[in-house]
């Protein structure tokens, strides 16, 4: 066996021999074709086959060449003695990268492979439609024959997956917006994105901690749940309805999903979205991992129908344009429906990318069509109340550091007793304890007080408190849609 071994070693000798010796003497042509003849039989000897990604694919940026940088940059840092930097737009993180004509090795299911960064200076600018760089980059990769079909698919793929979450951690949140009304921006795209850089978390958010958790549960077990979705034929997508009153943690709930998950948002603005299609087209540019949100849907819709459907009451189903009818109504197709929200939560439209989540506030839950909330539109439906002697504590937490036991024990009793009957929302607790926060016995004197006359109030006139509200909440409308604010009907019996 050694013999073979040491003849086959001599062969490959003399054949690289052979190789130095015909770039002396050949003439450049001649010289290619016996290179060519004699790479021909080393492939043919060698024990390993070897695959070139390239920067550029003709004119196009090669995905795989990125995603292969991306992917060693994980684990160049640590092995590397001279290696490249990188800081793209939008991230807070410097990616290493491997220098020019440097070699890695990684080890995927056992099987260990060469990776070899190979930069070569482009000869002559051939003729593009988009200047190219003067250096040619690619990687090569050089796995043994033998594993070659066991490894190359599951590898590839595995460095795909890898490097997109790498990209996701490193890039900083985004935030979408379809603000411009439909009009796209010179790259095509309608939406405009800005950081996304909410400070609010799930150890921040201010509820009942075991609703809490639920949540969180929830939420990893759609993020890990791609082979269930698959397996069960289901659309790998959720749907999240949250409710309740103003200022009780809606917006800061999507905040907390968004960076739990690290997924981007897109904020839809449906009084910005003219029509059902361009609503899709809206879908179709969103990418997956990330949550789309329409706020107050009770007022998107509602609003949008009824004005082009001279107050009809929007629960009257030609108004909502179910099957068989035509989708906008009187208008001929031109302004968006329910039925065209719904496709686009819920329909073959929803499926076009993957693992995304659709969440919808309301502050009316019962003005809301109960198609909306069928089950299986939106898989879960959470109630944001007033603050809660649990979700108290998590707020004397954030804003005072105050655990309970900090709490002189008359004091937590008295809070404890009475924090349901003031039916005081977090965002209401909060302005007390932001106002205070420098003098912590006074803080939490000042919230006893507030709460107190906020119980007794509701006592003595559960009713007018009922007005109260009703006029804060008209009020807020008129603020965010002043020509429309005013327009309120009944909401469907
Ligand atoms: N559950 C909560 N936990 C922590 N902070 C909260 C909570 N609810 C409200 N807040 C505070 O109150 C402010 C307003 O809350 P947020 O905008 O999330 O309420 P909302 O329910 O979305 O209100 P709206 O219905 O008016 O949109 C936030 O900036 C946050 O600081
Ligand atoms: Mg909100």
């Amino acid at each position: 066996m050694r013999e073979y071994w040491n003849s086959f070693a001599s062969l490959l000798g003399v054949l690289a021999f052979c190789q130095s010796l015909l770039q002396l003497i050949f003439p450049p042509q001649l010289r290619f074709l016996c290179l060519k003849f004699f790479n021909r039989i080393f492939h043919l000897f060698s024990s390993y086959c070897y695959f070139d990604i390239t920067e550029i694919d003709g004119v196009n940026t090669n995905e795989l060449y990125n995603a292969v940088q991306l992917y060693l940059s994980s684990f160049v840092s640590i092995n590397g003695s001279r290696l490249s930097l990188t800081r793209a737009l939008n991230s807070s993180a410097i990616t290493f990268g491997l220098s020019n004509n440097d070699c890695i090795v990684d080890t995927f299911s056992g099987v260990t492979v060469l990776w070899e960064h190979v930069v070569i200076q482009r000869q002559s600018q051939t003729f593009s439609w988009r200047p190219l760089p003067e250096e040619k980059r690619g990687f090569t990769l050089r796995i043994k024959k033998k594993n070659k079909s066991l490894i190359l698919d599951s590898y590839l793929d595995y460095i795909m997956e890898r490097s997109n979450e790498i990209r996701r951690k490193n890039q900083d949140r985004l935030l979408y917006t379809n603000s411009r009304g439909g009009s796209l921006d010179s790259r095509g795209h309608p939406w405009e994105s800005v950081p996304f850089k909410h400070p609010s978390t799930f150890d921040t958010l201010a509820m009942h901690p075991q609703k809490k958790q639920e949540i969180m549960d929830d939420l990893e077990d759609f993020a890990n749940g791609q082979s269930f979705y698959q397996k069960t034929g289901r659309a790998w997508k959720r749907g999240y309805l949250l409710y309740g009153p103003p200022g009780t943690g809606k917006s800061s709930m999507i905040a907390a999903m968004a960076n739990y998950l690290s997924y981007d948002i897109y904020d839809l603005e449906l009084t910005e979205v003219h029509n059902n299609s361009e609503l899709r087209k809206l879908l179709m540019k969103t990418s997956s991992k990330s949550i789309i949100v329409i706020e107050d849907i009770d007022c998107s819709v509602n609003l949008t129908n009824r004005k082009k459907n001279n107050k009809r009451n929007y629960c009257d189903p030609e108004v909502r344009c179910g099957s068989g009818s035509a989708c906008g109504g009187e208008d001929g197709g031109n302004s968006i429906t329910l039925s065209g929200l719904l496709n686009f939560t819920d329909g073959l439209w929803s499926c076009c990318g993957s693992e995304r989540i659709f969440v919808f506030t309301t502050n009316h839950i019962e003005k809301l069509d109960p198609a909306l909330l069928r089950s299986g539109r939106m898989d879960m439906h959470i109630y944001m109340s007033y603050c809660s002697y649990p979700a108290l504590k998590i707020l004397l937490k954030n804003y005072l550091g105050y655990e309970e036991s900090d709490l002189d024990y008359h004091v937590s009793k008295e809070l404890s007793d009475v924090v349901d009957k003031a039916e005081m929302t977090p965002a209401d607790i909060s302005e007390v304890l932001i106002k205070n926060r420098n003098y912590k016995q006074k803080a939490v004197t000042e919230l006893l007080e507030a709460m107190k006359t906020r119980a007794d109030r509701n006592f003595k006139c559960g009713s007018l408190r009922g007005k109260i509200s009703d006029e804060e909440e008209q009020e807020k409308r008129a603020l965010e849609t002043p020509n429309e604010g005013s327009e309120f009907e009944e909401p469907c019996k």
